[in-house]
């Protein structure tokens, strides 16, 4: 079933097209891989996606857009703020429900963060900070996951976990990430950007890694993802 369209659309910035009219389908029970060189345009497409998805998506910045003074619990809850009154988030800023605390402290146990909730995000580490920001999207509970390299920071083996775990929660997903391995394996289409435009869209069965390299011009970048 569709769920977005872009129909010739021109998806930038204010002062600046990025991806000029750009066609593209979004369908439900799709996870799609977004690959493409740094520049290429996959936070913009991203974030063009988001706008039209809202409130729909859960989101994943790149960014991780976590308040570093504030602990892990408190940043993973904000992702539900919008779901409560504001008397009852600050009540649970000044002491946390019992029922949200678990919530999050089991949430955390599943991404290895266990016995962190208390600690301020500054004092992470920066794959901790992605997990962190990942756990705040699993906690919205939306039906579907943007994420925007929420792999980036972490080992192999933990972006493995932590990509099964996001699409075991969320039937569609997009998530731009590197790795291009992942990619073919985990995912059911891949979109890859260049140049301004959408110069790859196929079932990921349908390709290999040279497919996915020949959107990096540069190949020491190309060697640097595949080896992921
Ligand atoms: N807020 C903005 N205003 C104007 N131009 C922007 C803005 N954000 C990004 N750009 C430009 O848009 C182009 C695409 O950037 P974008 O962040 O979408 O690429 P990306 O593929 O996500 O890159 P990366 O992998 O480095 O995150 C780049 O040339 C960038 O300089």
């Amino acid at each position: 079933m569709t769920l977005l369209h872009f129909d010739g659309d021109d998806l930038g910035h204010a002062d600046r097209v990025v991806l000029p009219g750009l066609s593209l389908t979004l369908a439900r029970g799709q996870q799609v891989a977004l690959l493409g060189q740094s520049g290429a345009g996959k936070s913009t497409l991203l974030g063009a996606i988001r706008a039209r998805l809202d409130p729909l998506a859960a989101w994943c910045p790149q960014s991780h857009g976590l308040v570093p003074l504030l602990s892990v619990y408190h940043n993973v809850y904000m992702g539900r703020l919008e779901r409560q009154g504001a008397l009852a988030n600050l009540l649970n800023l000044l002491r946390p429900n019992r029922e949200a605390w678990q919530a999050v402290e089991s949430l955390c146990a599943e991404l290895g963060l266990d016995g962190l909730l208390r600690r301020p995000v500054e004092r992470l580490s920066g794959g901790q900070r992605q997990r962190v920001a990942i756990a705040r999207a699993l906690y919205q509970q939306r039906e579907i996951f943007l994420g925007d390299e929420p792999l980036a920071s972490v080992d192999p083996h933990q972006a493995l976990r932590l990509l099964q775990r996001i699409q075991r929660q969320h039937a569609t997903s997009v998530i731009a990430l590197h790795q291009h391995r992942l990619a073919l394996s985990h995912f059911d289409r891949v979109i890859g950007l260049r140049d301004g435009q959408v110069q790859l869209d196929a079932a990921s069965r349908e390709l290999t890694l040279a497919d996915l390299d020949a959107l990096y011009p540069d190949a020491s970048t190309s060697a640097a993802a595949t080896s992921a």
